[in-house]
């Protein structure tokens, strides 16, 4: 059965077609800067890759040339499902679910607590639904692997009634990736995942730190929407809650110029003033640019920091996982990462953690240390069997 997975970001529309029992990919895409003159599409076709502009940069844009590399392949027709990851799924969702217009209701009423995300996700769906319109389409959500979290790590300590009227409690974000990964680690460990307690890494764009506790997340860095946490690309991560109010009166902003600024304008761009990109960042450090070390030097202190404290949500630290573009890439960061963690356990394998750049991931801890480990996260491949077990289930009862 082949599964077309379909994951719209705040710019960017990735796409793969899967056969989620054997991971076979015969096509995977990825449009980037759309909104954007620069827009284009990169497809993998069949071990080929090209570049195909979109002069308009738009979302149905990008989902044309989707349609026409099936066609391409002769295989638009032999597309069984939809797979979509939704970002936000409140606390209505802790399972993968076939899209109905409640479904579809709630997506929407969890805008407000994704503003970068969920409209994208929708306008995916919109796309897919009018593309495969006899197909059942599956919502795969970032957030339904944290609702095992207990209260203890899921409250904020705000006025009780936030939460019970408004929903203002944790929901954490990346769950597709995080449980992946943490899976894959229990594999690479040759550990039953039921007993092993792990903090996971997902360092892209975005970033997250969950500790998973017998496969279950039992506490993330990411909060009521995907801004808390860690330093990213652009988004600042923690910063004083009394920040929007004294920067509302001093320099004369809004609260929604005060937040578009916190998710688009910090974080390793804010702090370089050069890019969001830590490769770049790492080149211009290397170069000597004062501004880019520091930035690299405060993503990975705030990140150790996280993975430190989200030690204390475990029993027992039996390892920590790397992944998503920075996580699997910069052997800077994570030796960097390790350096400060030494208190916890870990000892760098330095030949090792070089060698994981050429994306085999694997350990990379010498034989006494607490084990950390790379591994390169499949988010589609997760959303294509997630997809395909909601589809025998729905059809089950049919
Ligand atoms: N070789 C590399 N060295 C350092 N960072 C890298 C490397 N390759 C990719 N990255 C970083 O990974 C990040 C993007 O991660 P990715 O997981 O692809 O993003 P997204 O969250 O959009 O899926 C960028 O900061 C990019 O610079
Ligand atoms: C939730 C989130 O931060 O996603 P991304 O990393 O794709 O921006
Ligand atoms: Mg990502």
């Amino acid at each position: 059965m082949w599964t077309l997975v379909v994951n719209c970001g705040s710019s960017s529309l990735k796409f793969a077609l899967l056969n989620p029992d054997s991971g076979e990919m015969p096509l995977a895409g990825l449009a980037e800067r759309l909104g954007s003159d620069l827009a284009a599409v990169r497809v993998d076709r069949e071990g080929e890759r090209v570049s195909v502009p979109l002069p308009h940069g738009s979302y149905p844009e990008a989902f044309g040339v989707l349609l026409a590399e099936l066609d391409a392949l002769g295989l638009r027709r032999e597309v069984r499902a939809v797979g979509h990851r939704v970002v936000h799924g409140g606390d209505r969702f802790s399972t993968p679910v076939l899209i109905t217009p409640e479904v579809l209701e709630v997506i929407r009423a969890c805008v407000p607590l994704a503003p970068l995300h969920n409209p994208a996700n929708l306008a995916g769906i919109e796309a897919a639904q009018a593309a495969f319109p006899d197909l059942p389409q599956i919502a795969v959500f970032d957030t339904a692997f944290h609702q095992t979290m207990p209260p203890v790590a899921y409250r904020y300590a705000v006025p009780t009634d936030w939460y019970t009227q408004h929903g203002v409690r944790r929901y954490g974000f990346h769950g597709i990736s995080h449980e992946y990964v943490a899976g894959e680690a229990a594999r690479l460990l040759g550990r039953d995942p039921s007993g092993l307690n792990l903090v996971t890494a997902h360092l892209g764009n975005g970033c997250s730190v969950t500790a998973v506790r017998g496969g279950h997340s039992v506490d993330t860095s990411m909060g009521l929407t995907p801004l808390e946490g860690l330093v990213m690309g652009t988004r600042s991560g923690d910063v004083d809650p009394g920040l929007p109010d004294y920067l509302a009166r001093q320099a004369g902003l809004s609260l929604t110029q005060i937040t578009a600024a916190l998710n688009r304008e910090s974080g390793l761009l804010g702090l370089s003033g050069l890019t969001n990109d830590m490769r770049e960042l790492e080149e211009a450090a290397g170069r000597g640019n004062e501004q880019a070390r520091l930035a690299v030097e405060i993503f990975v202190y705030r990140l150790a920091k996280t993975v430190a404290g989200m030690a204390t949500a475990l029993d027992t630290l039996d390892g920590l996982v790397f992944t998503g573009g920075i996580g699997e890439n910069s052997s800077g960061v994570r030796a960097a990462t390790l350096a400060r963690l030494g208190l916890l356990g870990f000892r760098l394998d330095e030949a090792a953690n070089e060698r994981a750049v050429r994306g085999q991931g694997g350990l990379i801890t010498r034989p006494d240390s607490v084990p950390a480990l790379v591994v390169n996260t499949n988010e589609e491949l997760m959303i294509a069997r997630e997809t395909a077990e909601v589809v025998k289930v729905v059809g089950r009862g049919l």
